[in-house]
């Protein structure tokens, strides 16, 4: 198991071994909140000069303990916030804020209860300038992609959350933008639910290509998933290391080799608390 150190080594090399860079690269973020100044709130140091790098393709998870930055990091890159300190760049270019390269999944689906799964999906599409023929075979595509096509014309409510999920998976996809940034995304939902959307989120990475970011606290998750682990520290969070998980897919999690990854991951979420 290699431990890569997820210092700014990382992030320019991605640029310098391709030429243009591509991907995601998180270079030397910061971010203070607070701190007036007139002393009435105290400031805090949520990111301390993190940096990683994620190649085009690459499935890599973020992990790490409550409070040491993983949703305020999210936000930076999905450019909902700003940092302090340091870049976010996608695709070479810095990203100052939220932009149709990036889909977008939360926690907790976010989808529009008044429209039905294809009008959910449609959303973001109808804001581009594609033909309605070519808007419609999208919807069609994601649909299949995602096993929803029954369920075209269903509002979010008859849905279960599992299929609630697929939809916002669909919906952030059917721009195909470069990243699909995904943030504890199948924390809503019960263990089997969550076991059978890792299947398909792998499947549909592999048959997309995308480069996929995913936060989640749930390391077994993280060893299913991910090409390589960023595990972070907190106060301030920052990063502890960064795991390559070389584990042949799909994995199984009786496998002694997944076993020892969760536990490596672990050990360093548990140094230094
Ligand atoms: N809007 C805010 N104002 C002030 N402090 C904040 C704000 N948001 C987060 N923080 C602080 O920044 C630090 C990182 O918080 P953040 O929510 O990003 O961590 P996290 O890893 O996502 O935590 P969890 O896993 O518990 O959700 C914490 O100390 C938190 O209290």
């Amino acid at each position: 198991m290699a431990g890569v150190n997820g210092s700014r080594d990382a992030a320019s090399k991605t640029k310098e071994s391709r030429g243009r860079e591509t991907g995601v690269v998180v270079d030397g973020v910061g971010k203070t909140y607070g701190g007036s100044g007139s002393g009435e709130s105290a400031s805090v140091r949520a990111l301390d000069d993190v940096s990683f790098a994620v190649e085009r393709g690459e499935f890599v998870c973020l992990v790490g303990p409550s409070g040491c930055g993983k949703t305020t990091l999210f936000r930076i890159i999905a450019g909902l916030i700003d940092a302090t300190d340091g870049t976010v760049r996608l695709g070479g270019m810095p990203v100052t804020g939220p932009t149709t390269d990036m889909g977008v999944v939360f926690q907790e689906y976010h989808l529009f209860p008044w429209l039905t799964v294809e009008e959910n999906i449609r959303f973001g599409l109808d804001r581009t300038d594609r033909s309605m023929a070519d808007k419609d075979d999208r919807v069609t595509e994601m649909l299949e992609l995602v096993g929803l096509t029954d369920f075209r014309d269903a509002y979010p409510k008859t849905l279960s959350g599992g299929m609630k999920q697929r939809v916002a998976i669909a919906r952030a996809l059917a721009v195909d933008p470069e990243l699909l940034l995904m943030d504890e995304p199948f924390g809503a939902v019960d263990a089997q639910t969550r076991e059978m959307l890792q299947r398909e989120l792998l499947d549909v990475w592999q048959s997309t290509g995308k480069t996929v970011l995913f936060v989640t606290h749930d390391v077994s998750e993280a060893v299913t998933l991910a090409d390589r682990i960023v595990v972070m520290a907190a106060e301030p969070g920052r990063v502890r290391d960064v795991v390559d998980v070389d584990v042949d897919r799909p994995r199984e999690r009786g496998d002694p080799a997944f076993g020892k990854h969760v536990a490596h991951v672990r050990d360093l979420i548990g140094a230094g608390e």
